[in-house]
């Protein structure tokens, strides 16, 4: 039998997502460089090993595949994706597909879409993790329509399920899927970012222990912060190290790694001039974490920060909840707005209520707020989700708590860089008489560039100068 469909890449998501295409009862055809995963793969692939092709050349592959053909590329971003697209085109025709589902920079998709390649070519985000990945992950789709309707119905039958709606959608043209995987792992920062600062304030302002905060990430799990990133954030803080006996938590060292998205999205923001401070306040926190040197010799200099909160200075569990909710409502908020501004740029028409819904399953951000994100996108278009009804009164009710841990976090050199510029950011957007006017004012006493007065006139330099 030939298979539907290739894969190429069998790492940690390539070999997972072959699996769950198996289990999905899509015959599969799989190539790895390396010829000896491919057949550990095979060999590992139990009962799935009947619809799994193990080939050891890519002609092989491209031979064992049903006409037109579609392999799905699962190889580093980047170079690799360029080189395996160049090995693909003598063996493909022009109408096979070539699918790169791993986490490309979107300018790059768009590159590849507009070179005119000698085959089709789509663009996934693919989130979920390894877990994900196999069981299914939240799939968002960027390249010719017609050309994600040739598999739709295997990223469908894939891909994680809300309410039996698979999280697997179309977002546009070219780049367009990862674009919205980039942003997704924008927000994945934050989320991630504002949570190590909860736990921050929680080990040294309150003095909690691992495991105390691990339950408190449980408890948190079963309201209104219900997501995938605290159910982990609590399993990590329970959990205990094999080696020592010591909390988990305790024996990590303190410097994250990135390999991309974050950064790409924190730059695309500020090409499109719609501010991501929360995400780009959590890629900075990533890349200070990793001058660790630099960081013992800051404490060696300036003395360690009091940090201990008591009486009135300690926070209850439910204000750092209330200031988590905002911080996470203000972080999405950015997120989409950058999404509506790259829709109207890049000429997409991003659906922002179907990318909320996409991302209730299945990716990493998934949450039970996504879903009342998806109704509130739904109900007003092209309007700031901050001053969406609902999520402006879970605004005003929880704002008052994030003041509280950003002032605590300041006073007592209790780092909250995400939180913080969160609420920097809802106090410009809620400020109509803004302080622009003096920056303008300096530019134009400076550089001559001019400015609008209030009253209209048509008047655009100061008296100085002259
Ligand atoms: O959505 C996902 O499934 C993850 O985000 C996935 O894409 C991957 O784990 C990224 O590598 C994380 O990004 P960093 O490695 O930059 O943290």
């Amino acid at each position: 039998t030939l298979a539907e469909i290739g894969l190429i890449g069998l790492g940690t998501m390539g070999a997972a997502l072959a699996l769950n295409i198996a289990e999905k009862g899509f015959p599969i055809a799989v190539f790895n460089r390396t010829t000896e995963v491919t057949r550990r793969f095979h060999a590992e692939a139990g009962a799935l090993a009947a619809n799994v092709i193990p080939t050891e050349s890519l002609a092989d592959l491209v031979a064992s595949l049903k006409r037109p053909r579609a392999i799905i590329l699962m190889v580093p971003a980047g170079q690799a994706v360029d080189d395996q697209i160049a090995a693909l085109a003598p063996l493909l025709d022009k109408d096979d597909l070539v699918i790169d589902a791993g986490n490309a920079n979107f300018h790059d998709t768009n590159r590849r879409a507009a070179a005119g390649l000698p085959m089709r070519f789509l663009g996934l985000g693919v989130s979920g993790g390894e877990e994900g990945a196999r069981h299914g992950p939240s799939i968002m789709g960027g390249g010719l329509k017609a050309d994600w309707d040739r598999v739709s119905h295997i990223l469908d039958a894939i891909s994680a399920r809300y309410q039996d709606i698979p999280c697997a959608t179309w977002m546009g043209e070219a780049g367009a899927g990862h674009f919205v995987k980039a942003v997704h792992n924008g927000i994945e920062y934050a989320d991630m970012q504002m949570i190590a600062e909860i736990y921050g304030i929680l080990r040294d302002g309150l003095g909690h222990t691992a495991g105390d905060i691990g339950a408190l990430f449980a408890a948190w799990n079963e309201g209104v912060l219900r997501s995938y990133l605290v159910e982990i954030s609590a399993a990590v803080s329970e959990a205990t190290d094999p080696a020592t006996g010591k909390p988990m938590l305790d024996v990590i060292l303190d410097s994250a790694g990135q390999k991309g998205t974050g950064r790409w999205t924190a730059i695309e923001a500020q090409h499109l001039a719609t501010p991501v401070p929360v995400i780009e306040a959590a890629v900075m926190a990533r890349n200070v974490s990793a001058r660790l040197d630099e960081r013992k010799a800051g404490e060696a200099r300036f003395g360690a920060a009091p940090k201990r909160l008591a009486g009135a200075d300690a926070p209850s569990a439910a204000t750092l909840e209330q200031a988590m909710i905002a911080g996470k409502i203000l972080c999405y908020a950015q997120g989409f707005a950058m999404i509506s501004a790259a829709s109207d740029s890049f000429g997409w028409s991003l659906p922002l209520p179907e990318i909320a819904r996409v991302w209730r399953a299945g990716c990493i951000i998934r949450s039970d707020m996504l879903n009342d994100m998806a109704s509130a996108l739904t109900e007003n278009p092209g309007r700031n989700l901050i001053l969406a009804p609902d999520f402006a009164a879970r605004l005003e009710a929880t704002i008052p708590a994030l003041r509280q841990v950003v002032a605590l976090g300041a006073l007592n050199g209790l780092p909250v860089p995400a939180l913080a510029s969160g609420l920097a950011w809802f106090d410009l957007m809620r400020t109509a008489r803004g302080t622009a006017n003096m920056i303008q004012a300096q530019r134009d006493f400076f550089g001559a560039h001019g400015f609008d007065r209030l009253d209209g006139r048509d008047i655009h330099h100061g008296p100085w100068g002259s």
